[in-house]
């Protein structure tokens, strides 16, 4: 399992990976990134101050763009652990802690959470899993979000997927998605999609600069976005053995 000794008092520099010069996304020397991350000093040591780092893919996109039911499909084809941030914070919202009302408060106004509590859900996911391979869903939703994540985790993520959808088919999904969720009503719905253009899209531009957007088109029945989506990931599959038991030997050693 992973170990965090000290958390949000940790201030973690980015690990310094070193990256081939071709496109981010193309990298199919992913395995060999993998096992030569570098290591951060001992004083600025975070989850992931190891001298190996997880596969990171975060998942983006509109609410009921589809991320979380093609997040599904990925995690049972190829094997990733699925962690949904909105999934997290509603666990978290129904268990009596003390920022249940606060999270409750925020889902039903489409307001973001603030960024520590997310990344202490997420970061204690990672932690107790086994898995080196995570889809981290719905998160970042904002530039702090994402700076934040990058200050206190210390990583980057390997790969962003954003599932482009039009406003209308969003809204016609979420209305008839029937799961209870307290933000599942017109109201919530035309908060949340405000929050999308206005601070989730400046995170996709963000990575498409540094080109590691794989833009989806999220119309279509889910097997087909899922094609769309496959070669992504059984690209990274027949790189350097990512699912090879060297590979995955070799990442766990370090814990
Ligand atoms: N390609 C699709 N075509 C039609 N319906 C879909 C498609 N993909 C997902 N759905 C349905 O749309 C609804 C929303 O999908 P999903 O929950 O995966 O979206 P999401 O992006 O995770 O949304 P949110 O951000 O609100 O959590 C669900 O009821 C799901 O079954
Ligand atoms: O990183 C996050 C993720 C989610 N939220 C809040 O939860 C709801 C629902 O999220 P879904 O991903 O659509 O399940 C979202 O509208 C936010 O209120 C968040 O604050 N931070
Ligand atoms: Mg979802």
């Amino acid at each position: 399992m992973w170990r965090c000794s000290s958390f949000l008092s940790s201030l973690v520099r980015p690990l310094n990976r070193r990256i081939h010069p071709q496109l981010a996304w193309n990298r199919f020397e992913f395995a060999q990134h993998f096992v030569t991350t570098e290591i951060l000093s001992t004083a600025n040591e975070g989850v992931f101050s190891k001298r190996t780092s997880p596969f990171i893919a975060f998942v983006l996109g509109g609410p009921g763009s589809g991320k979380g039911t093609q997040c599904m499909m990925i995690a049972d084809a190829f094997k990733f652990t699925h962690l949904s941030a909105g999934d997290l914070l509603r666990k978290e919202m129904v268990s009596d802690g003390e920022n249940g009302a606060m999270i409750r408060n925020s889902i039903k106004e489409g307001k973001i959470v603030p960024s520590e509590i997310t990344i202490r859900l997420i970061q204690k996911a990672i932690e107790s899993s086994e898995n080196y391979k995570f889809l981290i869903d719905g998160f970042p939703r904002s530039d702090e979000n994402r700076i934040a994540f990058e200050r206190i985790v210390g990583v980057e993520p390997d790969l962003v997927l954003f599932f482009e959808c039009p406003e209308e088919e969003m809204i016609k999904r979420v209305l008839s998605r029937n799961q209870g969720r307290i933000d599942d009503n017109i109201e919530t719905v035309k908060k949340r999609l405000q929050v999308f253009h206005t601070l989730n899209l400046p995170v996709v531009n963000y990575y498409s600069r540094k080109g590691k957007v794989h833009k989806i088109n999220a119309v279509g029945t889910l097997d087909e976005i899922f094609e769309k989506v496959r070669p992504l990931f059984a690209a990274f599959r027949m790189g350097r053995g990512i699912d090879s038991e060297q590979a995955r030997g070799e990442f766990l050693s370090q814990f």
